[in-house]
């Protein structure tokens, strides 16, 4: 099976910073305010936060969609031209799992390996161990058409754990499913990350998944998109059904919850002001 990204040991370097990072759009709206932020190796971060406070800007920004209009984003320390030529890689996950129908689930997961040139017979064998980790090894010769909704986000899931990724991004993923396969696929993503000790940043709109899956939460307020707060989670909690019955659970759901209120009403003072 695919392991952690070929640089996973490399602990002291954030895997990114940014520091003074502001987004005015072209059409003057200021998207982000200034904000330093650092995702360390290994870590799950989430951010939530009301709607226009910039959650899915800063995860752009993150991923190199975005140029910052000012400050700076660093990338293991240094330019996003050394990623991908270094070995380093970014993969997504977005909330529409976008599957060629035409293609079954193999190809479908093959298809980054086939855009990277990667030789036919090695991105085959590939295949069947990102498959195998979100089980749908049974799957392969199935075309989307013949898939849930669910197992359409495993597959887009697969496409990119087959990369190898160094950094995931996942905006929203499980946001359009039922709430028992998202709180399932919630317990197999939180499974695979401390497994493979897999560093992701994930957008949410349920501050109970943010409250289930992440080590550090970023309560973000709006008027402009900025951080409000930083909410840790401590280390060693098996993140599976029990957990989500615990009253370690409902505290931290009870404090996100204080948190989302409080940048809520910030957000709306800051639009009245
Ligand atoms: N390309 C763009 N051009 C102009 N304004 C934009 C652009 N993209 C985002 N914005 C504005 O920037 C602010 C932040 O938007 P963003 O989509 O990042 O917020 P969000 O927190 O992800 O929102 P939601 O939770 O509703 O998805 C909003 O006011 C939005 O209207």
């Amino acid at each position: 099976m695919p392991g952690p990204g070929p640089h996973a040991g490399d602990v002291a370097t954030p895997v990114v910073s940014l520091r003074g990072v502001e987004k005015v759009f072209a059409n003057g709206v200021r998207g982000l305010a200034p904000l330093d932020l650092e995702i360390r190796p290994g870590e799950l971060v989430s951010l939530i936060g009301p709607s226009g406070c910039g959650k899915s800007t800063l995860l752009k920004l993150v991923a190199n969609l975005h140029a910052p209009t000012d400050g700076q984003v660093a990338w293991w320390g240094g330019d996003f031209r050394t990623v991908g030529t270094d070995g380093r890689r970014l993969a997504f996950v977005f909330q529409d799992p976008t599957l060629m129908p035409w293609a079954n689930v193999a190809a479908n997961v093959r298809l980054p390996l086939d855009l990277d040139g990667v030789p036919r017979a090695a991105a085959e064998r590939r295949v069947p161990p990102a498959l195998e980790q979100v089980g749908l090894a049974h799957a392969a010769a199935r075309f989307p058409a013949q898939l849930s909704g669910g197992m359409r986000m495993r597959v887009s899931i697969a496409r990119a754990l087959v990369t190898n990724p160094d950094l995931l991004l996942m905006d929203e993923p499980f946001g359009a499913l039922d709430e028992c396969t998202r709180n399932r696929l919630d317990e197999d993503m939180a499974g695979l990350c401390a497994q493979q000790g897999l560093t992701t940043l994930f957008v949410t709109h349920s501050l109970y998944e943010a409250a289930f899956l992440s080590s550090r939460v970023i309560v973000m307020a709006a008027n402009p998109g900025r951080v409000f707060a930083e909410y840790a989670i401590e280390p060693g909690i098996a993140r599976d059904g029990a957990f989500r019955l615990s009253a370690r659970f409902a505290t931290i759901c009870r404090d996100l919850t204080a948190l989302l209120a409080e940048a809520s009403a910030s957000s709306r003072l800051d639009e009245e002001s």
